[in-house]
């Protein structure tokens, strides 16, 4: 079956981008890993499929899939990327877009800059929100946050804020990003077993009132260069720790993302871009991709 993808990132989040509404698209988990696969396949971050919504008031569902093959409720660069792959597909003209993600309906709109504004819709900041069993941990407050003290493989214990944009985050705060233990300790918190449906583990470094730096180990995906949801979840965990104030400016690798949030209504908003279209043979891809573990078991 051949399949009509575009390639798109935002922020260096790259995505591999389907239209479901004028082909027909059967995401798999299988499918999902091979489409991702930086040698096999096109390679990317997330998997994005666009599809006819379900609820009456949204114009598209937007379903998100990891590298990991994995369906996840939320990505935020992806969310951007949606609305221009939209309008530049001809899917639709209106601006702003409703999107329908599994937590509810998201509020996407392009500016003339090119730059894509998202409302990001529920945030929560209590554990269950993030299927995180406190029980026997230690815990203290900071601001109206609460660090949850995690004990890990390698003998430390990071305090983590949790918080969900409709998907899981951990944030903890680091002195110097470029040293942070990203690739060390992000694993052990992204598959911490306490994390019943696994995390997004978030590292930043506060510059100033309204700056950050931000490193993410993204559940499914390892580090990125950019998470839309992991700098929305730092800030609100930043500005609740009385360390922030909005809006804030997000440095990724990727690229800068601004994010405000005034306690209810959070908003990010930063760059979507295109980089090729092309064809695929789903079905040849996931073949070879699955050939590749049986000539080196
Ligand atoms: N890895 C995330 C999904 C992608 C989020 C990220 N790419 C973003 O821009 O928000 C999760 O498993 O919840």
């Amino acid at each position: 079956m051949i399949w009509n993808f575009t390639k798109m990132h935002g922020a260096g989040n790259d995505f591999v981008v389907l239209d479901g509404v004028r082909q027909a698209i059967e995401m798999t988990p299988e499918r999902a890993r091979a489409l991702a696969d930086r040698h096999f396949g096109v390679g990317a971050d997330q998997l994005l499929v666009v599809e006819n919504p379900l609820h009456p008031e949204a114009d598209f569902r937007y379903r998100v899939f990891n590298a990991d093959g994995g369906e996840v409720e939320h990505c935020g660069n992806g969310a951007r990327c949606f609305v221009r792959f939209v309008h530049d597909q001809g899917l639709s003209r209106r601006n702003p877009l409703r999107a329908e993600i599994c937590t509810g309906l998201i509020t996407l709109f392009e500016s003339e800059s090119g730059e894509v504004a998202v409302d990001m819709g529920s945030t929560r900041y209590d554990p269950a929100a993030v299927h995180f069993d406190t029980q026997g941990l230690q815990s203290h407050t900071k601001g109206q946050d609460t660090l949850w003290q995690l004990p890990l493989p390698d003998g430390s214990t990071p305090e983590l804020s949790l918080v969900a944009i409709s998907n899981p985050h951990a944030v903890q705060i680091v002195t110097d990003i470029e040293t942070a233990p990203v690739a060390q300790t992000g694993p052990l918190i992204e598959s911490n077993p306490r994390f019943a449906q696994r995390v997004n583990a978030g590292f930043m470094q506060v510059l100033d009132r309204h700056s950050i730096k931000l490193r993410v180990f993204e559940r499914g995906a390892g580090e990125t260069l950019a998470c839309g949801t992991g700098a929305c979840a730092a800030t609100v965990a930043g500005i609740r720790q009385g360390l922030l104030d909005s809006p804030v400016l997000v440095h990724t690798r990727g690229g800068p993302l601004n994010i405000e949030w005034d306690g209810t209504a959070l908003r990010m908003s930063g760059p979507a871009v295109s980089v090729f279209s092309g064809q695929i043979d789903i079905d040849a891809l996931t073949h070879s991709f699955n050939s590749k573990d049986a000539n080196h078991p």
